[in-house]
């Protein structure tokens, strides 16, 4: 991981918040990045996750990366294990991993029991719990923690610590922010402070004296780097004794237990500060008394492969469904069916209609879409998906619900006409053929007029209803043409259905949604 002549600053003519900042993180490592309050660690970290892009200079990560934001956003619509189910797949896991891991994390920071709670219901530090726990359950190659200890209880920000030195002993690279100077003192390899725009090297925190010291002896070959960075001294018998700071013994056990081939644990004991063995030995631990393991990477469907689109759709389409912002568009599309058709009306008419409305409906379903996830919570997919594929996901939940919606329409349009003059063999391809016109123009017109290509409601609902417009009445786009077919055709004109208009349409659609997917990825959010 690597930073190089970074330069960030939140718009031209705007103060530099970072400038030539130079950073190197390898294997195993953990960095503190302190500073002053808006001096820009923040900024930092998101640029690490992939949040922010850089103005100047490079940033590279390799590997899977993790994001604890500073404020993790209660009015998620998800459960608690609904939602780290959900990230586990984004960050790559397998759906059994990804299931088995939440309800591993839920248990090891003691809120099982209220996994099946709305995130909105749930306490501020349990909700944090939750923030922390999703960054933790795919092992990522890159942690970053925005102040991850904040409100957590005494016995949590314990387990998070130890689940920071599982990870460093794990390869991974942990980059924290907090505003503790004693926070994880002794195991921090690295500090660097940002100060003025710049990023200095601070030293690593000194490790606050006076703490409870625990004395392992174990039996078997012994990693050089091991969690909380033990003094060890050889016995006669060839096993080697380790005093660690008390904070970090559950993470040099289970780090001992877990080494293959596992180290054999004589005795457990706390210091006397004298040199010899230890004294007072506890029963050596079994592994079992640690809970499950930490799943294998085996796990991961493919390490350091992208996020599932499949993944992220299915996430975005739970929770537009479940912020139940779909219900005004859909509200609506249904008044308009209900006032502007009566049953047994000329099919191909009503046809005609029901395409036209679906189209600033679609529309509506993506702003829905795109802005149904708060900010903080957007940053944690991103950082696991990148901003190029977690638009698209969201993207495409919007177009499968308008689908959907358009489906249900096209029954209910079926169902209600009936007269005799439309030809009835074809009612059914020529309501399909307009539905999914429609829905691909709607879907195109709200790719492109929100977010990340026009930024802010008040430009982008006109501009959308004026393009929605034009997209109905200019001669020669994919809607005009089939719309105008079938009004011929209730007309008792000769139908003519212009087939060509759904590949245009597929093709203006794939455009659109590329275009806002790949302009997310160049915009700072
Ligand atoms: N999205 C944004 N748009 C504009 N300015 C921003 C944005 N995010 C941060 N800033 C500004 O950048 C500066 C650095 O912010 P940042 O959050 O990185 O600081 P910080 O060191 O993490 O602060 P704190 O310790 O208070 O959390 C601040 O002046 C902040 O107002």
């Amino acid at each position: 991981m690597r930073l190089g002549a970074v330069g960030k600053r939140y718009g031209r003519g705007t103060p530099w918040i970072l400038r030539d900042a130079e950073l190197a993180v390898g294997s195993g490592e953990l960095v503190r990045i302190e500073g002053p309050n808006g001096s820009g660690k923040s900024t930092l970290l998101r640029l690490v996750a992939g949040i922010e892009r850089a103005d100047t200079g490079d940033v590279v990560v390799d590997g899977r990366r993790a994001y604890v934001p500073e404020r993790f956003p209660p009015a998620l619509p998800f459960h608690a294990h609904g939602y780290l189910r959900h990230l586990g797949r984004i960050h790559g896991l397998r759906r059994d991993e990804a299931e088995r891991r939440a309800g591993y994390w839920l248990e090891r920071f003691g809120i099982a029991g209220r996994s099946g709670t709305p995130i909105a219901r749930l306490s501020k530090g349990t909700c944090q719990k939750v923030a922390v726990a999703q960054a933790l359950l795919a092992e990522a190659d890159v942690l970053l923690l925005d102040e991850a200890w904040t409100g957590l209880d005494r016995v949590a920000r314990a387990e998070l610590d130890t689940a920071v030195a599982e990870r460093t002993a794990g390869g991974g690279r942990v980059l924290f922010v907090d505003h503790d100077p004693n926070r994880l003192a002794g195991t921090t390899t690295a500090a660097y402070a940002v100060v003025d725009g710049t990023l200095r090297a601070a030293g690593p925190a000194e490790q606050q004296p006076g703490g409870p010291l625990v004395r392992i002896e174990a039996e078997g070959p012994v990693p050089e780097w091991l969690p909380g960075a033990p003094a060890r001294k050889p016995l006669a018998d060839g096993a080697t004794l380790l005093e660690v700071d008390a904070r970090h013994s559950d993470a040099l056990l289970r780090r001992l237990l877990t080494i293959d081939p596992p180290a054999h644990i004589r005795a457990v004991g706390e210091s006397d500060g004298g040199p010899g063995p230890v004294r007072s030995a506890a029963q050596a631990p079994a592994a079992a008394s640690f809970g499950p393991e930490p799943a294998s990477p085996a796990g991961v469907a493919a390490a350091g492969s992208r996020a599932p689109l499949g993944a992220l759709v299915a996430y975005y389409t739970e929770l537009l469904l479940r912020s139940q912002r779909w219900l005004p568009p859909v509200l609506a599309y249904v008044l308009l069916l209900v006032v502007g058709m009566s049953a047994g009306e000329e099919a191909f008419g009503a046809l005609a209609f029901s395409g036209a409305v679906l189209v600033p409906v679609a529309a509506w379903l993506v702003r829905c879409a795109v802005t149904a996830e708060p900010a903080a919570a957007r940053s944690c997919v991103v950082a696991a998906a990148g901003p190029v594929r977690t638009h698209l996901g969201a993207l495409l939940a919007a177009l499968l619900t308008s689908s959907a919606l358009g489906a249900l329409g096209l029954a209910a349009v079926l169902l209600m006409s009936g007269d005799a003059r439309s030809d009835r063999a074809w009612t059914v391809p020529a309501g399909l053929l307009v539905t999914a016109v429609c829905v691909l123009t709607g879907v195109a017109i709200g790719s492109l007029f929100n977010r990340p290509v026009v930024l802010g409601a008040q430009y982008g609902i006109p501009l959308g209803l004026a393009a929605a417009t034009l997209a109905l009445v200019t001669a020669g786009t994919p809607a005009n043409l089939v719309l105008r077919a079938l009004i011929g055709a209730s007309r008792r004109e000769r139908l003519h259905l212009p087939v060509l208009a759904l590949p245009e349409a597929l093709l203006v659609a794939g455009a659109a949604l590329a275009a806002a997917a790949l302009l997310a990825g160049r915009r700072q959010e």
